[in-house]
């Protein structure tokens, strides 16, 4: 039988975490963990995080969580009534693009072309739930989710029937989200007050039609 521990090591990347209506895959650690130490401090360092701004029930807030966004050209994205403007990709960042495709390529081969990057400066910060299913992803995108630092918890709702799954995402470790699972499932990133460290956590995406911006 597996131990728990095994078993968070070695998942199987072909298996299906969702019931229906979608699929995700765990690929657990794709960095050692010297190796994500690393790319955790560049990013914490490096990146320009700011802090998100969205227009919800008509009223403008600010994110407590921090972001940025980057992709192959500086194109605009409209999401929650604001517009962003992807940065240009950095060598590091194309570095672990390429090492999230390498990773996936044998289950869902995928050529990403930008990267949402959050940073959750402790438990008190998340994300609400939410479907990544804007029209300029498509209706079976494949999103990348690697996530650095602390462990926090990763959850998935089905809409219509309310089913759950949750996962305890790790340091180095990625899952996809792909098939219909946007247009079935939302995904929220769980608060919690045990949590004192920060985590980092890439989502690469592929946008259809990127509009240049002027
Ligand atoms: O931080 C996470 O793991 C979730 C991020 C997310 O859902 C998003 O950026 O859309
Ligand atoms: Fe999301």
């Amino acid at each position: 039988m597996n131990t728990p521990d095994l078993f968070a090591s070695a998942p199987d990347p072909a298996a299906n975490l969702l019931p229906f209506d979608g699929i995700v895959n765990d690929y657990g650690a794709v960095f050692a963990p010297d190796e994500a130490d690393g790319l955790l401090r560049y990013l914490l360092d490096e990146i320009p995080w700011r802090h998100d701004e969205a227009v919800i029930y008509g009223r403008r807030i600010v994110t407590a969580r921090q972001v940025a966004w980057y992709g192959d050209a500086a194109f605009d994205y409209r999401y929650s009534g604001a517009t962003r403007t992807a940065l240009p990709w950095t060598d590091a960042l194309l570095a672990i693009k390429a090492r999230v495709e390498a990773a996936i390529a044998p289950i869902s081969p995928t050529r990403f072309n930008s990267c949402l990057l959050n940073l959750y400066t402790d438990g008190t910060q998340g994300m609400a739930w939410h479907s990544d299913d804007e029209a300029e992803l498509g209706p079976q995108t494949v999103i990348a989710s690697l996530s650095l630092g602390a462990t926090r918890k990763f959850a998935l709702r089905h809409r219509r029937s309310g089913e759950k799954r949750a996962l305890l995402l790790q340091h180095g470790q990625l899952i996809v989200m792909r098939g219909a699972t946007q247009t079935h499932w939302q995904h929220a990133l769980m608060k919690s007050a045990r949590v004192h460290a920060p985590r980092v956590n890439l989502t690469f995406r592929t946008f259809r039609s990127l509009s240049p911006s002027s």
